[in-house]
């Protein structure tokens, strides 16, 4: 993704029929592809309770997500990524008060900021991309992604990526309407991989996480403890 873009994106669980109902609404694939995440953060789990995500995406590198103005919110969330290196660097060194780790390589303020690997796995993604009908933009504007992890578990998220924060409820009313023409029930979210790893097999920092995340205001139709984190 491209520097500074921010990230809109609604989870949901797809069904047997969610390929073809992409292709019956005009939608393309625009390429299988699989690929290794590891995260990390520190033992504390700093970064995730701060609400950033660092990791490595084998084939891409570095990057980080840090929250937009809005976080999560509600069914969806909004997320600005990082993926130049120096500038990961910085936002890690502000997030984990440290000083005086100069702008290089991510790799090398790992250690000096007590960062370490907290979670791997592989993900083979469906990538499709389509446009709604009804819309006078040529772009396309909306990316599904179908994803399923090598623990098991499958994802579906419809996302848009847009410049600024004015274009949000716009991206937002488009995810809306793509989610309920693939079947997506109203008031359904689904949890991030990361966060079903943890679960799975970190089962006490996927605890602290919970505790933190109930100890700040819930958003709305979030209230079931194991959907909070996304
Ligand atoms: C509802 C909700 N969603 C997400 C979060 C935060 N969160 C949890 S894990 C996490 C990091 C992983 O993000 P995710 O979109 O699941 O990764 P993935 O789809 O593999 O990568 P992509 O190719 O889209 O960049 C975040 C931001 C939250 N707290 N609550
Ligand atoms: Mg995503």
């Amino acid at each position: 993704m491209a520097q500074g873009l921010i990230e809109v994106e609604r989870k949901f669980l797809p069904g047997p029929g969610t390929e073809e109902r992409l292709q019956e609404l005009g939608g393309t694939l625009e390429h299988r592809v699989t690929f290794r995440d590891t995260y990390y953060d520190t033992p504390e789990l700093s970064l995730m309770q701060a609400d950033h995500w660092l990791r490595r995406r084998e084939g891409s590198g570095w990057e980080l997500k840090c929250p937009g103005a809005a976080g999560v919110l509600g069914h969806h969330t909004e997320y600005k990524e990082l993926t130049a290196e120096p500038t990961i660097v910085a936002q890690l060194c502000k997030v984990l008060g440290a000083d005086g780790l100069g702008a290089g390589d991510v790799a090398a303020v790992l250690g000096p900021l007590g960062l370490q690997e907290v979670a791997s796995f592989v993900t083979k993604r469906s990538a499709w991309k389509l446009v709604l009908l009804g819309t006078d933009e040529e772009e396309p504007q909306l990316r599904v992604d179908l994803d399923t992890a090598d623990f098991g578990y499958a994802v579906g998220e419809v996302e848009a990526l847009v410049h600024e924060e004015a274009e949000v409820p716009t991206a937002l009313e488009k995810i809306h309407r793509l989610s309920s023409m693939l079947g997506v029930p109203a008031q359904e979210t689904a949890p991030a991989k990361l966060i079903v790893y943890l679960q799975r097999f970190r089962p006490q920092d996927y605890q602290r996480l919970l505790e933190v995340n109930s100890s700040k205001q819930r958003p709305q139709g979030t209230e079931d403890p194991d959907n909070c984190l996304g």
